[in-house]
């Protein structure tokens, strides 16, 4: 740039020294000859062309975009390569832009130059080119016109040019002008500090370009920094950018890991939804077969149904017809029954009086026995008597008492005893045996102890005692009972009742009573005397139920069922001869129970004829004593020999005997209570004497009985109407 800037610079000067030349020149020319003149005017017209080429030249440098005019702009431009302020480049403008349009064609510029060019040459006739150029030339050298200086030397602008060379003003001075007016001054007026002033130039000029040089390796300094700087700036943005990228790739590797983990386990759900969904199909085919086959199924069920429906009708019909049938074998079968059952008591009977005849005929035959013995030995007496008769006629009255009195005590005794009149029981026991009560017997039967001598009247034979009663064990007053044939008092009362003397023989006497009682076809048993003054029962009994009593002799049955039956108590009771029984009607609940209530004898010679009673029996009471305890440890010899007869199928009562005299007792109430326990029984601890317990005991009993009679009841209807029973439940 510092050649052009130089080139143009230096032009115009150039220019103006060309022009200074060329007018000291035309001056000179002017004076010379007029013949001269057409070489004059050749000249001119090469100045012309050589004016119009260095037009064009400026014109070129004015336009260096090429455009092809010049703008007022462009004109500007030339400010810093002209030695001309802004506004004289506007003056040229102006000047030149002749139709004012504010461009400068390249014609108009020519013409402008040329016209400045004629003016020059032509003063008079091209007055505005002249002003034009003249103020041009005025502000080029504007120092030197101001100043007469204008014919400064040549050597003086030489030299001050050589001058700047040296400093290199050109370098740093845009305008040197003031530098050479000061400097052309001060040689003139003061040459001598001339040397100081060049100095003093060179000092600065010096200085000025040190500052230069300084500026410029600041600038270059600068550039490299921003060089430097741009390149760190790139190569941050190169960072980050590649930063970015890794980050980016990271976060895609990232997110594609993410992605990828989340698909597979979105498939691994989709496998596994697909799984079920196969599974779901397979069932929901399975389900269709099944559906299918239950459709079919109901089909052939219906048709089946309806089949079995038919079936079933027909069998209902034949199931009415079978009940009709069943029934009518029933009705056929209840009567056989009955008749099986009558065929059978009657047997039974049968038996019993056989047994019974039989058993009389024995007693019978024993009792004759023993009456001959007695026979022979009172004939052997009297024989002896006739022997001895002053001798010992007191003591063999004696022997023979003695001898009676051994027999009274046996059964038969009884029997041949020959008073005709009948007393109670204890009165007539102890006159029969002649022993205070509670004698033991021997196996013989014959009370052991000896009657008092002189309380009996001798006589000749046996005692001549009134029958006393007669025990029938074959007698079963169930049918009368149930007919209402026992509302009558069955035998008068012991008391009041006259039997007939029986005479000598020993036979069993049934005769009066049947005579007394005809509604028993073979009489009542004198044994059945204590119902005579029971309260006849207002209405006939529902069921009668037989219950056997038992227990070691003295324990107090017969006083328990005097108390039970007739609420009396008598102290000193007789001893139980063979077997007795007592009717008595109770209530249970809301129905009529009769008790057939058999007492037995405790002796032990009784014993076989006891367990027979068991066999009939519905129900047995085993009564001990507690004032004795021996009484109490047979009670299980007692139960054994129920058992055997019957098993375990007839409740047992277990009464505990005499608790009016609890000074005495002997078995305490828990023993009584745990052998009750152990063998299932019902279990009371009662008193003959004061009445305690003794309803209250076989009320419970009668009331057992009953329950279970009732139980078995329903459970043979259920048994024989099994239809019925099947209905009920469907
Ligand atoms: N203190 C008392 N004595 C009684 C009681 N019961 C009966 N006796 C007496 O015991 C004795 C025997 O009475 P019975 O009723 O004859 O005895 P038993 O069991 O019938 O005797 P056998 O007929 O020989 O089997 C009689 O002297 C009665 O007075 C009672 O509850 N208390
Ligand atoms: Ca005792
Ligand atoms: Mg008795």
């Amino acid at each position: 740039m510092a050649a052009p800037h130089g080139r143009v610079v230096s032009r115009p000067q150039r220019l103006g020294q060309g022009s200074g030349q060329g007018r000291k020149g035309r001056g000179a020319c002017l004076h010379p000859l007029d013949s001269l003149e057409q070489k004059e005017t050749q000249e001119q017209t090469l100045g012309q062309l050589d004016m119009l080429r260095k037009a064009q030249e400026f014109f070129q440098t004015c336009d260096a975009e090429g455009k092809g005019f010049i703008a007022r702009k462009d004109m500007q431009r030339l400010h810093k390569e002209l030695p001309l302020s802004l506004e004289e480049l506007e003056d040229v403008f102006d000047a030149l832009d002749a139709d004012g349009n504010g461009y400068l064609t390249p014609e108009e510029f020519t013409t402008g130059f040329s016209h400045f060019f004629f003016s020059q040459n032509n003063p008079s006739q091209e007055d505005a080119g002249e002003q034009v150029a003249q103020r041009h030339e005025e502000k080029v050298y504007q120092s030197r016109g101001n100043e007469d200086l204008g014919d400064m030397g040549e050597d003086e602008e030489a030299q001050f040019q050589m001058l700047m060379d040296r400093l290199g003003a050109q370098k740093v001075l845009e305008d040197e002008s003031d530098v050479k007016q000061l400097w052309l001054q001060l040689k003139k007026d003061e040459p001598h500090l001339l040397s100081n002033f060049e100095d003093f130039l060179t000092r600065i000029f010096s200085q000025l370009q040190e500052a230069h040089e300084e500026k410029n390796e600041l600038e270059y300094a600068l550039k490299r920094k921003i060089a430097a700087y741009d390149e760190e700036i790139q190569h941050l943005y190169e960072e980050m950018e590649q930063q970015i990228k890794s980050e980016k790739e990271q976060f895609l590797l990232k997110d594609t890991e993410r992605f990828q983990a989340r698909s597979q386990e979105l498939e691994q759900k989709l496998l596994c939804k697909e799984q079920e969904l196969e599974q779901l199909t397979q069932k929901q085919k399975r389900l269709e077969g099944q559906c299918t086959a239950l459709h079919h199924d109901k089909h052939e069920t219906k048709a089946e149904n309806t089949k079995l429906k038919l079936t079933n009708q027909e069998l209902a019909r034949e199931l009415e017809r079978t009940s009709w049938e069943l029934q009518d074998a029933q009705q056929q079968l209840e009567s056989l029954q009955q008749e099986a059952c009558k065929l059978h008591q009657e047997k039974e009977m049968e038996v019993y009086r056989v047994t019974e005849s039989l058993q009389r005929e024995k007693a019978g035959l024993l009792k004759q026995l023993d009456f001959l013995r007695e026979r022979n030995k009172h004939l052997r007496d009297e024989r002896d008597i006739c022997f001895q008769k002053n001798k010992a006629a007191k003591a063999n009255t004696a022997a023979s008492r003695a001898s009676w009195k051994k027999r009274s005590g046996s059964v038969i005794g009884k029997y041949v005893d020959g008073r005709g009149i009948l007393r109670s029981q204890s009165e007539e026991e102890e006159e029969v045996f002649g022993i205070p009560r509670r004698s033991s017997l021997g196996l013989s039967g014959y009370p052991l102890t000896e009657e008092e001598p002189g309380t009996r009247e001798p006589g000749p034979g046996p005692y001549p005692r009134p029958l006393r009663r007669i025990i029938s064990i074959e007698e079963d007053p169930l049918p009368q009972l149930l007919d209402g044939g026992f509302e009558q008092p069955l035998s008068k009362c012991p008391e009041e009742e006259e039997v007939s003397d029986q005479g000598v023989q020993g036979q069993i006497q049934e005769a009066p009573p049947l005579k007394l009682t005809p509604t028993s076809p073979r009489g009542q048993p004198v044994g059945k005397e204590a119902l005579c003054k029971e309260e006849s029962p207002p209405s006939a009994p529902d069921r009668l139920f037989k219950i056997v009593f038992v227990g070691n002799s003295a324990v107090g049955k017969t006083s328990f069922l005097r108390r039970f039956c007739e609420d009396r108590f008598s102290p000193g009771m007789a001893a139980t001869v063979g077997i007795d029984y007592r009717v008595k009607t109770v209530n249970v609940d809301d129905s009529q129970v009769a008790l057939q209530l058999w007492d037995t004898a405790g002796q032990e010679r009784y014993r076989c004829i006891t367990q027979q009673f068991f066999r009939k029996a519905d129900g047995v009471i085993v009564m001990y004593d507690l004032t004795d305890k021996q009484s109490f440890l047979s009670v299980r010899r007692w139960l054994s020999s129920v058992e055997e007869a019957v098993g375990d199928r007839v409740p047992v009562l277990l009464l505990g005997n005499k608790l009016d005299n609890e000074k005495e007792r002997e078995v305490p109430r828990g023993l009584g209570e745990q052998l009750a326990k152990d063998n299932n029984l019902i279990f009371y601890e009662c008193s003959a004497s004061s009445g305690h317990n003794t309803k209250e005991s076989l009320l419970h009993l009668a009331r057992f009985l009953k329950e279970q009679e009732d139980t078995v009841r329903e459970d043979t209807i259920q048994v024989g109407h099994p239809a019925k029973k099947k209905s009920c439940c469907g």
